[in-house]
């Protein structure tokens, strides 16, 4: 099939524009090869250090010239979908050995749940968690004893981070292991519904809390489409997981059993084989065009609009936003899942999932099939999925047919023509929304603004009834360096219920919302922030604001507002409390949403 004229034009456009920062990335990377084991380059006693708690592999690392493989763990009992990974380094060590190879557990990093930290001062250390995961991965890694490495993590701001770090170590084969989503339990529109209805004070906390351990019920990713699952479609669009294994179930055979084939296919690429499979040829410019294709078609989490600038920047690709748009316009959205739909990722595997969709993008020109993949071809093999027979790990092709088409469309009769992601600039500046997630009918307001500098006083507004007529919320001093671009998730039952009563309302914020937030019209990530200067620091009570998901319009209307000074608060509320004094440098350093909210470049 001939690739789309936008998808190559947009490819070239990225390639051209990364030229130089990814040509001196690539050469890095070449310069990092060493010639035998890397272990072998360490004095002495620094492999006698590396081998002495190594147990019965010590001899192997001592006297061998077998690869050795890293495991970057960021297993913790916080994220349900991280507690899997207790169980993973005893598999991986036996795959390794079965291989004649040896494993050792690099580093433990940090992983944070933003739906623990949700609402809570926590949540503004959650942004900046993402690269102090690459930070830690790099000091697990620069022990410097890894001829390849297997990467846990599945989680918001964990999956970029540690592409940051892959990046980094981009010499170094590497393979992503997840651990699988939750099975379903209370519906995600349920447990939404039963939240309204607590906001509207219909229902009590006990029955609040019921419905939150009947949707979060045990060990696994959350099942509805945020950032975490995002990030795992995109670990399989840009072949950095073994093809179906995003949506198995934890704790099973055929988990266990791909958690060990993972392993031993980063080991079979180490530069001591015949296989060599750097991060670095995996993760290139079609990789990366791939992927945004992939958010698109699922109506994506709009962190990934923040995450997916810096991830392609730790390899000396440099995308911007309108690489995103321009994709989106000939993106198909194919999948309704929550928020974009009531069905869940676990339903969404079953209509038939990711193969299915990069079968029928693939078949519509839409994604690069010529892309590197840890499977060891092309993203073609990226349409099977992985069966146990006999025991035996076995891959097959899957369904051609969409086994619900209420969940799962083909490319020839999409949920709709363009992606679920849609840029926003205006007179205010440049924005994203989720417009998969928003009905037709809500995806255009003009308003009078109501302006916050907290969403706590939001909440106190709309339980003081004070909002009653259309309305564009404002929240402002919620970017990055304001105090670290919360995610502002848990205003939506609030304003889902004005919506419900006939108001009219948007929310516009220099902050993030979550990849599970949706059905209210959010214009989110606003640059330049209102710290900055930007144009949200000048708006007043009363300014009428457009806000137009259809046009991909932010618009001030009411004349005059630019010329005014920005308003300047005090943030010092915002610097002490809960870990928050020790980000005072990423405050500082922190880049603009539109680059990546990075501390790094
Ligand atoms: O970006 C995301 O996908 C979210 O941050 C997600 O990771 C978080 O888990 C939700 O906010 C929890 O959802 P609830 O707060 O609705 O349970
Ligand atoms: S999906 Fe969100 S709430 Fe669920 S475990 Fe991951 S970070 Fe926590």
């Amino acid at each position: 099939m001939t690739l789309n004229d936008t998808v190559a034009r947009v490819t070239d456009r990225i390639i051209a524009r990364s030229e130089g920062p990814r040509g001196d990335y690539l050469a890095r990377m070449q310069a990092a090869r060493v010639k035998g084991p890397a272990r072998g380059h360490l004095s002495c006693s620094g492999q006698a250090h590396a081998y002495a708690g190594a147990g019965t592999d010590q001899a192997a690392l001592a006297t061998e010239k077998a690869p050795n493989l890293a495991i970057v763990t960021t297993y913790n009992d916080m994220l349900s979908a991280h507690q899997p990974f207790e169980r993973f380094p005893p598999l991986i060590r036996e795959a390794a050995r079965e291989v004649g190879a040896t494993a050792q557990v690099a580093g433990g990093v940090p992983a944070m749940c933003d739906g623990v930290t949700q609402g809570e001062p926590g949540m503004e250390l959650s942004l900046f968690s993402r690269d102090l995961i690459a930070m830690a991965t790099g000091i697990a890694m620069t022990h410097n004893t890894f001829d390849a490495a297997v990467y846990l993590g599945v989680c918001d701001k964990i999956v970029p981070g540690l592409i940051i770090a892959a990046q980094t170590f981009g010499h170094i084969p590497t393979v992503f292991l997840p651990a699988g989503p939750m099975t379903s339990g209370l519906s995600n529109e349920e447990k939404s519904q039963i939240r309204q209805k607590f906001a509207a004070g219909e229902v009590g906390r006990e029955e609040l809390m019921k419905a939150e351990m009947g949707a979060y019920h045990g060990p696994g990713t959350c099942t509805f489409y945020g950032t975490a699952n995002t990030n795992q479609m995109l670990m399989e669009f840009m072949g950095m997981h073994l093809p179906g294994t995003s949506f198995v179930t934890p704790n099973t055979e055929i988990r266990d059993a791909l958690t060990k084939a993972g392993a031993q296919r980063a080991l079979a690429h180490s530069d001591l084989g015949d296989n060599y499979l750097p991060v670095c040829d995996v993760l290139d410019e079609k990789a990366f065009v791939n992927g945004i294709i992939g958010l698109n078609a699922t109506g994506g989490s709009t962190n990934l609009l923040i995450h997916l600038v810096a991830m392609a920047r730790a390899g000396g690709i440099l995308l911007d936003w309108q690489d995103f748009s321009d994709l989106s316009e000939v993106t198909p959205l194919l999948a309704r899942v929550y928020p974009n739909g009531l069905a869940d990722v676990n339903h969404f595997h079953a209509a038939g999932g990711l193969g299915y969709m990069i079968r029928e993008l693939l078949g519509a020109g839409l994604l690069h099939a010529d892309t590197k993949t840890v499977a060891g071809g092309g993203l073609e093999l990226y349409t099977q999925e992985p069966k146990l027979k006999d025991g035996a790990l076995v891959w097959e092709e899957g369904t051609r047919h969409s086994l619900n088409e209420k969940i799962l469309r083909p490319a020839a009769d999409p949920f709709q023509p363009t992606g679920g992601l849609k840029r926003m600039s205006g007179s205010l500046g440049n924005a994203v929304m989720k417009v998969s997630a928003v009905k037709p009918e809500h995806q255009i307001v003009e308003a009078p603004v109501r302006v916050f500098h907290d969403q706590e006083e939001v909440k106190a507004a709309c339980r003081a009834q004070e909002i009653t007529e259309d309305t564009v919320v404002v929240v402002r001093f919620q970017g990055p360096k304001a105090n670290g671009m919360p995610e502002l998730h848990s205003l939506t039952p609030l304003l889902k219920n004005l919506q419900a009563r006939g108001i009219n309302v948007a929310l516009v914020t220099d902050g993030r919302m979550s990849g599970a937030s949706g059905s209210v019209p959010a214009a989110i990530h606003v640059s330049p922030e209102a710290l900055d200067g930007g144009p949200i620091s000048k708006l007043e009570d009363g300014d009428v604001l457009r806000v137009d998901a259809t046009a991909g319009e932010l618009e001030i209307k009411t004349p005059g507002v630019l010329e005014r000074d920005s308003v300047r608060v005090n943030l010092g509320a915002n610097e002490y409390g809960l870990g928050r004094e020790l980000f005072a440098q990423f405050r500082r350093s922190v880049g603009t949403a539109d680059t990546g909210a990075s501390v790094l470049f």
